[in-house]
């Protein structure tokens, strides 16, 4: 017999409890693979052993668990078994003091009723519903009313360490359903999805997401990847289900009723196992925002509520199991809030649930901004998801609705394996404010309860997943890996309170399980924060029976608390040789038995697979055939023979793992690498439209400077124009003047010289005379004989007397008093030049007293 699991007060980071489901109705596989150990008298069962399927070679494996939960377990039974009161007593912290952080996470194969056991059904109350149920009733009187103190709200916010932007739920509610407060329309939890044709994808079917509150359409606009789609007629026969169960009332009286809110009749009745042909889906949100008018009290969501659509109000949730009398203890002393958000990851990121989607203006698709998960100013020790819309719940409805709002928005899609699958991990986080009773401004302390529904792991292949919903099945699959890492490692180590130990910084989803599962070590905690206790947790894992073998082989492998395997039994022969003699004198005799395998030790190295006791396919030994070695060396070499063909075996199986975890992980990174290839894509695209952006709005700046810049050189350019024709008009101005000038400086350098002339011609002219004077009378000839010198002075006054006549009329027309034949030419040039030139221009006179005395000496000659 195998070890027993650890002690229910084994301190590992996570309880594992292991829940099969009953086989589905439309299985057609009937070969069990699980079956469960019976346990010892008077103890819950612990363990099952996984038998391979037709293949009797393969490794036989037995797994631990804190407890295993068959087939007929209620989901009451599980929200005892799972000790999910002991985690709600933890974060009320009954004592005192702050609570303990809990966390209940739900792990398994595709379709194996994760969803199931933490939300619940049309009719069941799941993990989730029960555990707020328990938690507002045992707050009871405790719990602070924010419609009678108003500011509640603000004094939750100014203590909430996550940058959270806290409302109180009539608020919220209000801009999330349609007449929240006022409606007494009896309402069933089945309200029909408005009905819309949509030829172009026949197979699937768009509705509300959740299975308990099916009647409400999608709360915001469509987005890529966060739509519900499950196939008609699941969803047919979900709402012939729906309201109030027909077990609890008269089946015609409730289907009737059901008609009447419903309108079934409307739609194709689905023969059972049938392919649905029509379908219909839940109005787009573009569509339905036209009616939304009323205007919403919640900051921020004015822009959006315009495109909003509003869900039906539910008006009746499910009771059953019904668990009055269960009861957590409370701190007395002290007042409660409760305050409720969620938020998914998907590919990675995390994304609200509570916030709707904003419009991007590039892409012009909705889009949720995913958030963060990082230290805050408040909270420098402890990651937090920073930045939630967060709801604070007065009742146990207020917070259903709250809880329906956000499954609304949580991504699911059809797969090949289940036709509401989730897309993303999906947290409800029930944060348990508290404070001293009557401190009304006291600071509030803080601890949640974490209610986690894991995506399930999908093989593609059974899943016929393609294109993004593969992708995101290879993103989960992957987080899944490395959650089994972190399983492992803690099934592994026992006990490990050393979170370097623990690789949970590989992904967000492992992240955000596991880093409160350490004590705080930051030295920067604050002084007035106390070191908060590490989070309880509770992992329940899902399998199916029968369903598929490899997927469950390794969920169940990686999420065991001890693990421990057996290679196959020996064929019959050998055993059989075995059998009439020990061939392990060594051993005791009691690990034999008639058709047993040789006691090989386990391979696993678990620390709980160091037991030698092996276990057997139930169906070994029926098959035994009789075989007498004759001699001691015959035996000896069966022996040998029946030890190789053990070891061929062992090493065959070795490999077959090897291989199938290969292809497993090629098929993982196939998908991780289209995945990665939509968020090239995506980021191409954003990366071009920002690009594109940018540019125009740089283009449209360097137009504006430009036109700018050229407006300011045509003003230059003019006035620089203006300047240099001043200035030329102003040089013209001057050289006219200097024209003038130059002329009345010609004219008077003119007589000068005329006049240097004339001295000189007159000095002559005396010598002349004087020279003649002292000659002898015969010698003198009269200057009329002289030819030359007469011809000489005569032509020479000649040319003087016409030059000082041309300077007396260009002086005489300067004062307008000349006149006369040939001058009067002359006159009119002098006249032309005066026009232009200086009204102070002075002409200087010929002394004509010289001239005519001249005239005067050469008449005496
Ligand atoms: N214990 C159970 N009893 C009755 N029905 C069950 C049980 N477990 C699962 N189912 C049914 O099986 C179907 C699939 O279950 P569920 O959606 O919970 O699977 P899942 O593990 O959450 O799948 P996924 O990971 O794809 O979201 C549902 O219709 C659910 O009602």
């Amino acid at each position: 017999m195998m070890d027993p699991p650890p002690p229910k007060s084994h301190a590992s980071l996570f309880q594992v409890y292991l829940r099969l489901r009953p086989a589905p109705t439309n299985s057609t596989n009937t070969e069990r693979f699980l079956l469960v150990e019976e346990p010892d008298e008077a103890e819950t069962p612990t363990h099952v052993t996984l038998n391979p399927p037709n293949d009797r070679r393969r490794a036989i494996e037995k797994f631990a668990f804190t407890q295993v939960f068959e087939e007929d377990a209620t989901q009451l039974d599980l929200f005892q078994g799972t000790r999910v009161l002991p985690l709600v007593e933890g974060v009320l912290a009954p004592h005192g003091g702050e609570g303990t952080d809990g966390l209940l996470a739900t792990l398994g194969v595709t379709g194996s009723g994760k969803t199931h056991t933490i939300l619940g059904s049309r009719t069941q109350r799941g993990l989730t519903q029960l555990a707020l149920d328990t938690i507002f009733r045992s707050i009871g009187s405790n719990l602070v009313d924010c419609a009678e103190q108003p500011s509640l709200e603000s004094s939750i916010q100014t203590s909430d360490p996550s940058e959270a932007t806290i409302y109180s739920a009539p608020a919220f509610l209000d801009t999330v359903y349609n007449d929240f407060r006022g409606s007494t329309r009896p309402g069933s939890r089945a309200q029909t999805p408005m009905t819309v044709r949509q030829p172009p994808k026949p197979s699937f079917i768009r509705i509300p997401m959740s299975d308990a509150f099916l009647q409400v359409p999608r709360m915001f606009p469509e987005t890529p990847g966060s739509v519900r789609i499950v196939r008609q007629e699941d969803e047919i026969s979900k709402i012939t289900q729906l309201s109030t169960p027909p077990s609890q009332m008269d089946r015609s009286k409730w289907l009737s009723q059901h008609q009447q809110t419903q309108d079934v009749s409307a739609r194709p009745k689905l023969a059972p196992g049938s392919s649905p042909k029509k379908h219909y889906m839940a109005p787009t949100s573009a569509a339905k925002s036209k009616n939304v008018t009323k205007s919403s009290p919640m900051k921020n969501d004015n822009a959006t509520a315009s495109t909003r659509t509003r869900l039906q109000r539910p008006t009746a949730f499910p009771q059953v199991p019904d668990i009055s009398s269960i009861r957590a203890s409370c701190d007395p002393s002290a007042e409660y809030a409760i305050v409720i958000s969620m938020y998914e990851v998907y590919n990675d990121r995390i994304f609200d649930l509570l916030t709707p989607p904003i419009k991007s203006n590039a892409t012009k698709e909705f889009r949720r901004r995913p958030l963060l998960f990082k230290p805050t100013e408040q909270s420098p020790d402890r990651k937090v998801v920073a930045g939630l819309r967060k709801i604070i719940c007065g009742n146990l409805k207020e917070a259903l609705m709250v809880l329906e709002a956000g499954l609304n928005e949580r991504r699911v899609a059809g797969t090949g394996s289940n036709s509401v699958s989730s897309r993303s991990h999906g947290f409800f986080c029930v944060e348990i404010k508290k404070r001293r009773k009557g401190r009304t401004s006291g600071h509030w302390g803080s601890s949640t309860l974490s209610v986690v529904d894991l995506a399930g792991s999908e093989r593609a292949r059974d899943a016929k997943t393609q294109g993004a919903t593969l992708a995101e099945a290879g993103k989960i699959n992957e987080s899944l890996m490395y959650l089994g890492q972190c399983l492992q490692m803690q099934s592994d180590m026992g006990n490990t309170s050393k979170p370097n130990l623990v690789p949970f910084r590989q992904c967000k989803l492992t992240e955000l399980l596991f880093s409160n599962s350490f004590p705080s070590s930051s030295l920067s905690q604050s002084q007035h924060t106390q070191r908060r206790a590490p989070q309880k947790a509770v992992m329940i894992v899902t399998a199916d029976p029968m369903g598929d073998f490899n997927a469950t082989s390794q969920i169940l492998r990686y999420s065991a608390l001890a693990r421990e395997i057996t290679v196959p039994r020996i064929p019959s022969i050998t055993s059989t040789i075995l059998n009439s003699q020990p061939a392990y004198p060594n051993l005791p005799q009691s690990q034999y038995s008639p058709c047993s395998s040789p006691p090989l030790l386990p391979l696993s190295s678990s620390p709980m697979s160091t037991r030698s006791q092996p276990f057997f396919h139930p169906s070994s030994g029926s098959h035994s055939r009789t075989f007498s070695p004759t001699s001691d060396s015959e035996r000896a070499t069966m022996e040998n023979a029946a030890l190789e063909i053990a070891r061929m075996a062992d090493i065959i199986e070795k490999l077959n793992n090897e291989v199938a975890r290969e292809s497993e992980a090629r098929m993982e990174a196939e998908a991780h690498l289209m995945s990665l290839e939509d968020r090239l894509v995506d980021l191409e695209q954003d990366i071009r439209e920002e690009c594109h952006s940018d540019f125009e709005s740089r283009i449209a700046l360097e137009m504006a400077r430009w036109k700018a810049s050229l407006a300011l050189e045509q003003e230059r350019g003019e006035e620089h124009w203006d300047r240099k024709v001043e200035v030329l008009s102003r040089v013209t101005v001057t050289d006219e003047n200097g024209d003038e000038e130059g002329e009345e400086d010609k004219e008077n350098v003119l007589i000068e010289n005329l006049e240097e002339e004339n001295e000189r011609l007159r000095r002559e002219l005396a010598v002349l005379k004087r020279e003649l004077g002292s000659r002898t009378p015969s010698k003198r000839a009269p200057l009329q004989d002289r030819g030359d010198f007469v011809a000489t002075v005569k032509s020479e006054m000649a040319g003087l007397g016409s030059r000082m006549e041309e300077l007396r009329v260009s002086g005489s027309g300067e004062d307008g008093l000349g006149a006369g034949g040939s001058s009067r030419k002359s006159r009119a040039g002098a006249a032309a030049t005066t026009s232009t030139g200086s009204p102070t221009k002075k002409v200087r006179k010929l002394n004509t007293k010289r001239w005519e005395s001249v005239e005067v000496d050469d008449d005496m000659m």
